[in-house]
């Protein structure tokens, strides 16, 4: 069988190669050796898959290649169940695969950096299992119309899409990943050209929209180009960005467990409608499970906490918790959380995280849920110093997961459970957590 492949290569002119893939990176591409013994990581492939592939780039170790054909096809390869990525764009780039393999491939990329960048081995506990986000009464999910939140490209001539992978092309074929409602009329909101469109929707159903302007002149020269540029963008680095109400109210309004935060349209919520409960669920059953009790309330530190979403469900069960310190630099979330959580133990400093730790009370438990660089070896150090008995550490890069843990080792903590969630369902990304508890 050869079936053609949908890419859009920023090497149109290269050659294309025939590889055999025997593996499967984080990235979410296929692995395979070129013939002069390179790795080649090759998009839109799968292990077991005999493909023609366009070398996109080449490395002094490696090379980056893209799936022009599948010859032999893997058995998990089924129609993309994303329209839009089915036309090349980059939202859900595993959409071909089916879900559970795709999660298999998920566990099998988490054990991988745990191993090689984390340096876990027998004294671990079992590598994680990659298990989907549970929804509705019978715990059904479809893999597809989960996410809560968006953010769309718009044309010079006003059209409303998402990039092409590996290109500025727009698609303008809807992705299989918003939930139902999100991205309704979107061209007819009238976000300006060259703006982008900020979609969230509510859980009481109610879809706001918001258009921010393009990113400041400049900033495209920027170190790094366009790729970087767009990740700084996605983001939120850089100046900040005006936005312009387009649809519904300035503020989302997200009910998880006891409580319900107004958040701003353009401020961070997880991307998955069941993410909050999910994660929060995880906090406290670990939490909840301590065998020590301290003799008193609580003492917790949520770090980059958001709206403090996940501190909060400590709250929500019968756990004695005497205070939460929130640490976010965003104050349109602190805003959020202080009126959500108006008479709650949550004291909220704006900050980074690394500056502002020293001058709290020393922790019981601390949360910790970075960006995707993670938190990194010198706020690891800063919390390890203040004595804390236990970590809950969430991570959405499992790279910079595997190396936060590898840290928190260093400073005597052990793992003690860890999992992971599909919580970006057809797409390469995962979450990670795990429970480190001192000595
Ligand atoms: C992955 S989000 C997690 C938010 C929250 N825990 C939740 O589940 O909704 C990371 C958060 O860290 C914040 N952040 C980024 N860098 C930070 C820093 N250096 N110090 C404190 N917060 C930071 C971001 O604004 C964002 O809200």
């Amino acid at each position: 069988m050869t079936d053609s492949l949908q890419t859009d290569s920023p090497n149109p002119d290269s050659p294309t190669v025939e590889l055999v893939v025997t593996g499967f990176a984080n990235g979410g591409a296929g692995v395979a050796r070129g013939d002069d013994g390179r790795v080649v990581f090759v998009a839109g492939a799968l292990p077991g898959e005999r493909v023609r592939a366009r070398i996109d780039e080449r490395k002094a170790a490696f090379a980056r290649a893209s799936a022009v054909a599948v010859l032999e096809p893997s058995p998990h390869r089924i129609d993309p169940t994303c329209p839009a990525a089915a036309a090349g764009a980059g939202c859900c780039d595993l959409s071909y695969v089916s879900a559970d393999y795709a999660r298999e491939l998920h566990a099998g990329v988490l054990a991988d950096v745990l191993t090689r960048i984390g340096g876990f081995g027998a004294d671990a506990p079992p590598m994680p299992e990659v298990t989907r986000l549970a929804h509705g009464a019978d715990g059904s999910v479809p893999d597809t119309g989960w996410r809560v939140r968006t953010r769309l490209a718009v044309d010079a001539d006003g059209t409303v899409g998402v990039r092409a992978r590996g290109s500025s092309r727009l698609i303008t074929v809807p992705c299989a990943a918003p939930v139902e409602g999100l991205l309704a009329d979107a061209e007819a909101l009238g976000a300006r050209p060259g703006s982008e469109l900020v979609l969230a929707m509510g859980s009481d159903g109610r879809r706001h929209a918001a258009e921010l302007a393009p990113a400041a002149a400049g900033r495209r020269g920027a170190r790094g180009g366009r790729r970087a540029s767009a990740q700084r963008a996605r983001h939120g680095a850089g100046a900040p960005r005006s936005t312009r109400l387009l649809d519904g109210a300035a503020d989302v309004t997200q009910t998880v467990g006891g409580h319900t935060w107004r958040v701003p349209v353009t401020g961070f919520w997880q991307a998955h409608r069941d993410a909050p409960a999910t994660y929060g669920a995880a906090v406290r059953r670990y939490v909840g499970g301590l065998d020590a009790p301290v003799g008193r309330g609580l003492r917790v530190w949520d770090l980059y906490g958001g709206v403090g979403v996940l501190g909060a469900a400590l709250l929500d069960g019968d756990l004695a918790v005497d205070g939460i310190d929130l640490v976010e630099t965003d104050p349109g979330a602190l805003a959020a959380a202080d009126r959500a959580l108006d008479g709650a133990p949550v004291t909220a400093h704006r900050g980074d995280t690394a500056a502002v730790i020293g001058g709290l009370r020393a922790p019981d438990v601390v949360i910790v849920d970075p960006p995707r660089r993670g938190a990194g070896a010198a706020v690891i150090a800063a919390i390890a110093a203040a004595g804390p008995r236990a970590v809950v550490h969430v991570g959405c890069d499992s790279a910079a997961f595997a190396r936060d843990l590898r840290d928190w080792v260093a400073h005597g903590f052990r793992v003690t459970d860890w999992q992971g969630f599909d919580a970006f369902p057809g797409t390469h990304h995962m979450e990670a957590i795990a429970l480190l508890e001192s000595p």
